[in-house]
């Protein structure tokens, strides 16, 4: 692609026309030929200018034109922000940002240090001329300006040393002997296409430019070679081709449980990379239309989020965060999926369409993010294109550190008050983490402590003391935000019969469930119920069946099912529940009803069963296991394959719970049920 100057003459008014006479249509063509835009949106500008011509102003479509060459003009084409990849500025943005999430940091640092080196390689220039002094004239100027540079008298030659050697950049004469450049940019573009190929023709050959140009070479200069004008070329063109190749690889997907830090880290890249921050979110999204606009024939039409934004944001390379990319649907209005599909890949955003545009617009400078909380809910192929990196939840230590150096800090800010004066003591943090948040992130701490703050600003401003010094401790806490909202139930609950806690993992983290069941009579029907989907149940079926199969093993009657029904509810029916996690949970609660040996509270459960009684392994173990801290259990039992997954938990997030690995799920009997039966068993 090449930006056109000045390839439209623009009627020069006459002496007498005064500045307020000119008409708008000639206006427009004066703002499109000063925008210097790329040749095909010129061209798509002055087809549009065209029509406008030919068309009565009183009509809607001129109006429409109207706003469509506006639209145009107000794209960000060739506007890019200075942007620098430094690692170690990259590194400390990260860090004075971010406490913890050392993994993350990591994975981000490798995907941008393989961008810089990628970015730092000196660059190879092949100049292809027949006349000496012409090529060592261009060499010696870019040579001093850091590039590598190769010569070739001709074509010929020049695809030889290409063969052999990694060029970035071919600069070539048009008329050479054995092989001209035309030829050349043929025989280029059909072995190495990525190659940008910049022709430099004499005065008289400026027809055959212009067909190269339309043969795909990448910009063409007069001779004689302005040399000052040759090095802005040269590096407009490699600094794009660098882009695009630094683009190349997968999209980054940050996921993990809400309030982890994913949009804030992604900030802090835009931030490191000195890029500007779009942020769209894609929750709910189900119309195509509003990624990829409507056609300008659609009364009221509008171009889509993506261009959307760009135009607002007035660059063509910002760090651009699609947030919730799990939570885009599908129905008759289209499959958003598929634009993002294009959207992420490299080969095909280089020319994005977006419907009003309806020219191609190049994407390929625009680093993309996406965040999802749940992977499970990402379409295949799309996911295929994007390098994943897990945001875990924290421990209620972390919460503590993030909450005195970041959030507290914050939220004192946004209400007006000191820094200096207002004092949380860590006793306060605690006992907002603990008794009104109950979740894997910060959202709540963060919307719990803003709470406390706003509260503190109104008695500040009541008392007329705003300067005076206030140490906020536990009780305070529970004076401002009233009665705790979330009791260690698994802690504070004793043992009961046929109730059994288990550990499973949600888009929201690591969750704490508990299995109800009750028996009565009946004729061996097993009832489901809580909002629970197909594996769940079957699960619950397998369970059934494995101690059908096992009654002598459990010491209850063969034919409790015969004259018995049974019912296994899975409480907080508003949430809808599925995953096999949840099968060794179900025959606690069972066993323990069936044979009349309460289930112990504090003991958490997870693991998929089989028929056979195995325990499978699980995912999300970092999560469950913060998530049964959370709830105050005390015994975690996880599956024995799930060994390595924790053995590589920190020690703060084992804290305070014993971990016991199971194979079978005989072995969990004896750690859940209390020995002794309280009823009488069926
Ligand atoms: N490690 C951390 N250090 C400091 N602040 C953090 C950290 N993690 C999260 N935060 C803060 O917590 C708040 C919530 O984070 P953020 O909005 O980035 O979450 P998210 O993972 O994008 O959530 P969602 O999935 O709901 O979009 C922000 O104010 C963020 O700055």
């Amino acid at each position: 692609m090449f930006f056109r100057r000045k390839t439209v003459p623009i009627e020069a008014p006459s002496p007498a026309a005064a500045a307020d006479e000119v008409s708008p249509l000639a206006r427009l063509r004066s703002r499109i030929d000063e925008a210097q835009l790329p040749h095909h949106v010129t061209e798509a500008a002055l087809r549009e200018l065209e029509k406008m011509e030919k068309t009565d102003p009183a009509v809607a479509e001129y109006s429409v034109g109207h706003n469509y060459i506006d639209f145009i003009l107000s794209l960000p084409w060739n506007v890019s922000s200075q942007c620098k990849l430094e690692l170690a500025r990259a590194q400390s943005i990260l860090d004075t940002r971010h406490y913890g999430l050392n993994q993350v940091k990591q994975r981000i640092l490798e995907f941008l240090a393989a961008k810089t080196l990628c970015g730092k390689a000196r660059q190879n220039i092949l100049i292809v001329d027949d006349e000496e002094i012409a090529r060592a004239n261009m060499e010696h100027v870019l040579k001093k300006d850091g590039y590598n540079c190769r010569g070739a008298e001709n074509g010929v030659e020049a695809l030889r040393i290409l063969a052999e050697d990694d060029i970035d950049l071919i600069i070539t004469d048009l008329k050479m002997d054995q092989m001209d450049g035309l030829e050349l940019l043929h025989q280029v573009n059909r072995v190495s296409p990525e190659i940008p190929v910049m022709m430099i023709t004499g005065f008289a050959t400026v027809t055959s430019a212009v067909e190269a140009l339309r043969k795909g070479a990448a910009h063409y200069l007069g001779k004689p070679v302005n040399l000052d004008e040759l090095r802005r070329t040269v590096k407009e063109v490699l600094e794009k081709k660098l882009f695009v190749e630094m683009g190349r690889g997968p999209t980054l997907c940050f996921t993990g449980p809400p309030g982890t830090g994913k949009t804030s880290v992604g900030r802090a890249i835009a931030e490191a990379l000195q890029r500007q921050f779009v942020r769209i979110s894609l929750a709910g999204l189900r119309d195509e239309a509003e990624l990829r606009g409507h056609r300008r024939t659609y009364v009221g039409a509008l171009p889509g989020r993506i261009i959307a934004e760009l135009k607002k944001i007035g660059v063509n390379n910002p760090v651009f965060m699609l947030d919730e990319i799990d939570k885009i649907g599908q129905d008759f209005r289209g499959d958003p999926a598929s634009v993002l599909l294009e959207v992420l890949d490299p080969e095909q955003n280089v020319r994005f369409t977006d419907h009003y545009l309806d020219i191609p617009f190049d994407l390929s400078r625009v680093m993309f993010i996406a965040t999802a909380n749940d992977l499970s809910r990402i379409p295949a192929p799309l996911l295929d294109r994007m390098e994943r990196i897990e945001f875990a939840g924290y421990t209620d230590r972390e919460k503590q550190q993030i909450a005195q150096q970041f959030i507290v800090p914050r939220q004192l800010k946004a209400a007006g008050l000191p820094r200096t004066s207002i004092q949380f003591t860590p006793e306060a943090i605690s006992r907002v983490i603990t008794d009104y948040t109950r979740e894997s992130g910060l959202r709540n701490l963060e919307r719990e402590v803003a709470d406390i703050c706003r509260k503190i600003a109104l008695l500040c401003l009541k008392a007329d003391s705003h300067e005076q010094e206030v140490e906020i401790d536990g009780e305070m806490i529970t004076r401002l935000l009233g009665p705790r909202k979330y009791f260690r139930d698994a802690a504070e609950g004793g043992a009961q019969v046929g109730i059994a806690t288990g550990l499973v993992w949600a888009e929201t983290g690591g969750e704490i469930i508990s299995v109800e069941t009750a028996t009565m009579p009946g004729g061996g029907k097993l009832i489901l119920t809580g909002s629970i989907g197909e594996v769940l149940q079957e699960s619950a079926q397998a369970v059934l069946s494995f101690i059908r199969s096992r009654t002598r093993e459990f010491n209850i009657r063969d034919d409790f099912f015969q004259d018995t029904d049974i019912h296994i509810h899975f409480p907080s029916g508003a949430i809808p529940k599925d995953g096999p996690s949840a099968g060794i949970t179900i025959f606690a609660a069972l066993l323990s009803l069936l044979t009349g040996r309460p289930a112990r509270r504090d003991v958490a459960l997870t693991g998929e069963m089989t028929l056979s009684g195995r325990i499978l392994p699980v995912s999300g173990i970092r999560e469950k296991v913060l998530a049964a801290r959370r709830a105050g259990v005390r015994v975690v039992l996880l599956p024995r394959t799930n060994r390595e997954a924790v053995e590589a938990l920190a020690a703060d997030v084992v804290e305070g719970i014993r971990i016991t690995l199971i194979g079978t799920a005989a072995e969990a009997v004896d750690l859940v049920l209390e020995s002794k039966a309280y009823i009488l068993p069926l």
